[in-house]
């Protein structure tokens, strides 16, 4: 992944090979990406090569070289919250963060000065249970463990501000533990009802406020009542098909759904399939409004579960609907899945390897294209800073993506880079892509397949179509080759 790129993709896995030592721990095998990190499974390095049974921790990866400052600043961000939280907080129903470590590797720039979390390791998330038909008594186990780390939480001060099956993990031993607390946030305001975070979520579970939710000085504000709606598209993804209750092939879509729910254009749609005492809570979850979720705390469902009745012969079958159509399938693919539940985040700008180069000459494309590209748009950088210099400074530098369907992170970008002002030649527009937010909230999932210039590796790379001003006529791309993950 650290040679040149080009269009087959790269693998975020090879960050840290097996074998590799951090501190205290050797890497064994990587487990899963989200939108800034890595995470690897890893054991003591004095039990290394001693046999089984050893792979204890999990090592959370944040690269931080080569991104702008910006964005640097926001993984440090992360980083902070997670290991202030972690040093303030211990749960049974919270993973437990056991040390933090700073790679020092001079000779690899997208090492160099990576954060590592040493986190108790867990078998696996309830990504990995959706659709696979829970049984209704153990779906109730899990939501009973969910909603006491989250009524701990609460209790405590704290908004998850991300919960999600991929969030939520399950321990060898089938206890239930909530994970990830690079954006919880302390309650403030005088009786302690709010706080601020950053701009950053997962699309397909924010509360329908969220979305218009001005972005102050201090972040966006955030509420328990925000977690409680993320609980309600949890369970009903436990309790379903594993599929969203609102509909739409891509996040953004299912966020103008979820939109006309809450401006009460379109009525909630649940699966009938789901028993009644489930449904009603899901309801009560995803209640339209703070105010009419804000009676629904953690606390309150959890009193409710212990009070629901017995399952009935209905109710004992597996929670999820497994025999369902075939067309579904896609659905219950944990890469469909995290594809499709679009981290939210910013625009990744690494620098390492920059290819400096002044302009796109038409017709640059390698011999692989001859044909002439069908339309131009200029590159435009919204950081003021960086549109009012001209000496093309690597950390006004943006990047340009590899694969538009994978998160726009430091791996997933050509070496070439482009700044404001820079010309582009455009050969169509995709516009269901990864959805990008940028520095100033706006956010859209097209892209832009561009050219670039002969010897860079690739012929062609993707442009945010947020990164330029200009919407020039140009046909739709054809989906785009799935690249390598
Ligand atoms: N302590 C852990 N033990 C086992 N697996 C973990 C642990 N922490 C995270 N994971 C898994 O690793 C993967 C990546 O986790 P990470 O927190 O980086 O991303 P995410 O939550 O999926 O995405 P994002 O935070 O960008 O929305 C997820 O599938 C998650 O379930």
């Amino acid at each position: 992944m650290r040679g040149p790129a080009d269009t087959s993709g790269s693998d975020r896995a090879e960050l840290l090979p097996p074998g590799y030592r951090v501190d205290r721990w050797v890497v064994t095998e990587p487990i899963g990406s989200g939108g800034w990190a890595t995470v690897y499974a890893g054991r003591p390095v004095e039990e290394a090569g001693e046999g089984a049974g050893q792979e204890s921790v999990a090592l959370k990866v944040l690269p931080t070289a080569g991104l702008s400052p910006h964005q640097a600043r926001k993984v440090a961000e992360t980083a902070r919250r997670e290991v202030e939280f972690g040093r303030r907080s211990s749960h049974p129903r919270l993973i437990r963060l056991l040390d933090t470590v700073v790679l020092g590797e001079p000779d690899d720039p997208l090492l160099d000065g990576a954060i590592v979390l040493v986190m108790e390791r867990a078998e696996r998330s309830l990504r990995d249970l959706l659709g696979t038909g829970v049984r209704e008594a153990e779906a109730a186990r899990l939501v009973t463990g969910i909603c006491e780390g989250l009524a701990h939480l609460h209790r405590s001060g704290w908004v998850h501000g991300d919960l999600k099956p991929d969030n939520i993990l399950l321990m060898a031993d089938g206890s239930v533990k909530l994970s990830d607390f690079g954006l919880v946030t302390p309650l403030t305001g005088t009786h302690g009802t709010h706080g601020y975070a950053p701009p950053m979520g997962t699309f397909d579970y924010l509360p329908p406020e969220r979305w218009k939710a001005p972005l102050g000085e201090r972040g966006v504000e955030v509420r328990p009542s925000a977690d409680i709606w993320a609980l309600g598209i949890t369970l009903y993804e436990l309790f379903g098909s594993g599929s969203s209750p609102f509909p739409g092939a891509t996040p953004m879509a299912r966020g103008a759904a979820t939109q006309e729910y809450a401006d009460g254009r379109a009525p909630l749609r649940l699966d009938g399939t789901i028993a009644p005492f489930w449904r009603a809570l899901v309801t009560d979850c995803l209640a339209p409004t703070h105010a009419a979720r804000a009676p629904h705390t953690a606390e309150s469902l959890l009193a409710r579960i212990g009070r629901r009745p017995a399952p009935g012969p209905d109710t004992a079958e597996p929670s999820g609907p497994s025999g369902r159509s075939a067309s579904r399938g896609a659905d219950r693919n944990p890469v469909a899945l995290r594809r499709r539940r679009a981290a939210f985040m910013t625009l990744a700008a690494c620098a390492v390897g920059a290819t400096i180069w002044p302009h796109l000459a038409p017709g640059s494309a390698s011999g692989a294209r001859a044909d002439e590209p069908t339309g131009r748009i200029k590159v435009f950088n919204v950081e003021r800073t960086c549109r009012d210099r001209t000496d093309r400074d690597p950390e006004c530098s943006l990047g340009l993506a590899i694969d538009p369907m994978r998160p726009y992170t430091i791996d997933n970008v050509v070496e070439t880079r482009v700044w404001h002002g820079d010309e582009l030649a455009v050969d169509c527009r995709l516009a269901d892509g990864m959805p990008i937010i940028d520095e100033t909230d706006a956010h859209s999932a097209a892209w832009y397949r561009v050219r670039i210039p002969r010897g860079s590796g690739a012929s062609t790379a993707w442009l945010p179509a947020i990164r330029t001003k200009d919407r020039p006529s140009v046909p739709d791309c054809p989906p785009p080759t799935p690249s390598r993950r």
